[in-house]
């Protein structure tokens, strides 16, 4: 059985295709057991599917699969081979790499391995390179783990660089305005105000400091200062939002080829303008994705046009607690998470989602809830920091990220909880508005009919993109010829990236890719299937033959 309707635009009119030829299955036959790895070669006849989601999908069937995407900060505790490939396993889908912390050689090991476990053991995650931006903040403590500052301390923030071991009750500070900036009488604050401390003295380069919360500090925390109940961010504002490591570190991540760069404290859309230009002038295929990092008070101003110009944006909510109440931020998640959804941008939701998992094997109840509310709120990815950067359980964090997931996931469907969220017009061009309405009707009729999956044929990923927004109730299977595409698809919400060749006859790809699919078990005869593709503008309602 085979419904279609077709949209024609002025180009496909001219030069209306040949529709609906004779399915012919068996060429297109692969081999049961092909290992992930011999799969990767590009003929014709293989599909590349990440051997966790296929796991997943067999496991739970297609309508409970995973809608919502995991990225993992990678650190200490899982840049060996076999903690990423137990990541992977968990469901990573994107590892990010800090650049604030380690040199780009470790960097560079972890890009290697990712890429090795991708190669020979069938997965697709894609690497995310966040650069450390000009934002001050404190230096990296000699190596020490933590330092931990008392009621009433004195302590010194300088910015001369101290020979080790480090001085006690010193810290070094990165930015060489940092003395000239602050006044006695300000307060410092350390990563948003997990410690606290008064500015007493000011003597050269010294800082001289009174703590009057006490805590621990973390190598590299942030620094903010408050001056009569005002963050202080004059010269923050003339720090460029690329500093010149910043270009060096998104060189080596251009050179590496990484999927996602993610730039932190980001001001207004220009910087992300400019560094789109950059990429597209240094990398032949230039798709490289360029993520806005939502974290301070400029960016919160100018949001729409940020997201705009930006791939995606996340809510990094470690530093935005540190420069508006802590209070605002679950509002600001909120309305960012909604403007994504409309812009159709990916967005992330970030930090300290389950930060007492760092230390203990179980998340706290207050955890649980704020992951169901980005999950609720239908954010495409969550990430993990220190969780799995550092913490002692990273594994186990993934565990739960996923598990809340789902079942979250799950809720909704069947509570049918979702407000009807309007989807403003994105496109600018006739033949997008008509994408736009081939998507938003495709996954209507998917909800109303029950079907079991959506078929997208894309081969830039923007139409995949335009259906994911529309959070339909069944997966959507993306078919897309790129190795690069498909590993960027792994950050939007409800996507479930194939590689696979496939040509301008919607015909035969469906019906190569229902016998590659068959064969893998992945999908079965009967069940119910709307495919849609940036090819053909048609929706076709059909049964797997
Ligand atoms: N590449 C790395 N090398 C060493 N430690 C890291 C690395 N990446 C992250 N970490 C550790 O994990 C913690 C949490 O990571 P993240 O949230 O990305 O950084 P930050 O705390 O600087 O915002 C960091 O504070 C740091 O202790
Ligand atoms: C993700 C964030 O950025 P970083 O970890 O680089 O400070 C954040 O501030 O929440
Ligand atoms: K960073
Ligand atoms: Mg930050």
């Amino acid at each position: 059985m085979s419904n279609s309707l077709h949209f024609f635009t002025p180009s496909n009119l001219t030069a209306p295709k040949q529709y609906l030829p004779k399915p012919s299955y068996n060429r297109w036959f692969p081999e049961y057991d092909t290992p992930p790895s011999q799969s990767f070669l590009s003929d014709s006849s293989s599909i590349d599917v990440d051997a966790v989601t296929e796991v997943e999908l067999k496991e739970n069937g297609f309508r409970s699969t995973r809608r919502t995407k995991m990225v993992c900060t990678i650190g200490p505790a899982t840049c060996g081979f076999e903690e990423l490939e137990a990541l992977a396993v968990g469901g990573m889908n994107v590892a990010r790499l800090n650049m604030c912390h380690g040199t780009r050689e470790w960097h560079k090991r972890v890009i290697e391995r990712v890429r090795r476990l991708n190669e020979e053991k069938g997965f697709a995650v894609a690497i995310m390179m966040d650069t450390e931006g000009s934002e001050i903040h404190m230096g990296d403590l000699g190596g020490a783990s933590s330092a931990k500052a008392e009621d009433d301390e004195i302590w010194t923030f300088s910015v001369r660089a101290f020979d080790l071991p480090r001085p006690e009750r010193t810290i070094n500070v990165n930015y060489d305005g940092f003395a000239e900036d602050v006044k006695v009488g300000d307060e410092l604050l350390v990563d948003g105000g997990m410690v606290r401390f008064d500015v007493i003295e000011k003597i050269g380069p010294d800082v001289k400091c009174r703590c009057t919360d006490p805590g621990l500090m973390l190598p590299r925390a942030n620094l903010t200062f408050w001056r009569d109940g005002s963050l202080v961010r004059e010269r923050n504002a003339m720090l460029p939002t690329i500093s010149s490591k910043d270009w060096l570190d998104i060189d080596f991540g251009i050179a590496e080829g990484v999927d996602f760069i993610a730039i932190s404290f980001v001001k207004s859309s220009e910087v992300i303008n400019h560094l789109k230009s950059y990429i597209a002038a240094r990398s032949r295929d230039s798709d490289i994705a360029v993520i806005a990092k939502i974290e301070s008070i400029d960016s919160l101003k100018n949001l729409e046009e940020i997201i705009q110009a930006s791939d995606g944006a996340m809510v990094a909510r470690g530093d935005l607690g540190a420069q508006i109440p802590l209070e605002q931020v679950p509002s600001a998640q909120q309305k960012i998470v909604q403007i994504c959804r409309q812009l159709n941008k990916p967005v992330i939701v970030a930090s300290q989602l389950l930060e007492s998992m760092i230390e203990y094997p179980t998340p706290t109840r207050a955890e649980v809830a704020d992951v169901s509310e980005a999950v609720r709120q239908r954010a495409d990815a969550l990430m993990l920091s220190g969780e799995s950067a550092m913490g002692q359980y990273p594994d186990k964090a993934l565990a739960v990220l996923r598990s809340v997931s789902v079942r979250i996931e799950k809720w909704w469907r069947e509570e049918k909880r979702y407000e009807a969220m309007e989807l403003p017009a994105v496109g600018s061009s006739f033949s997008d508005s008509i994408s736009e309405e081939i998507c938003s009707s495709a996954a209507k009729m998917a909800n109303n009919l029950g079907v079991d999956a959506l078929f997208v044929y894309t081969k830039t990923g923007y139409m995949a993109s335009l259906l994911s927004r529309c959070r339909p109730d069944c997966p959507i299977f993306a078919f897309t010829s790129t190795k690069s595409v498909r590993r960027r698809l792994n950050l939007q919400w409800g996507l479930i990236p194939f590689r696979v060749s496939f040509s301008d006859d919607m015909e035969s790809n469906l019906n190569k890719t229902f016998s590659l699919l068959k064969a893998r078990g992945m999908i079965k005869s009967g069940d119910l299937v709307i495919a849609v593709s940036d090819m053909l503008q048609s929706i076709q309602v059909m049964n797997v033959p």
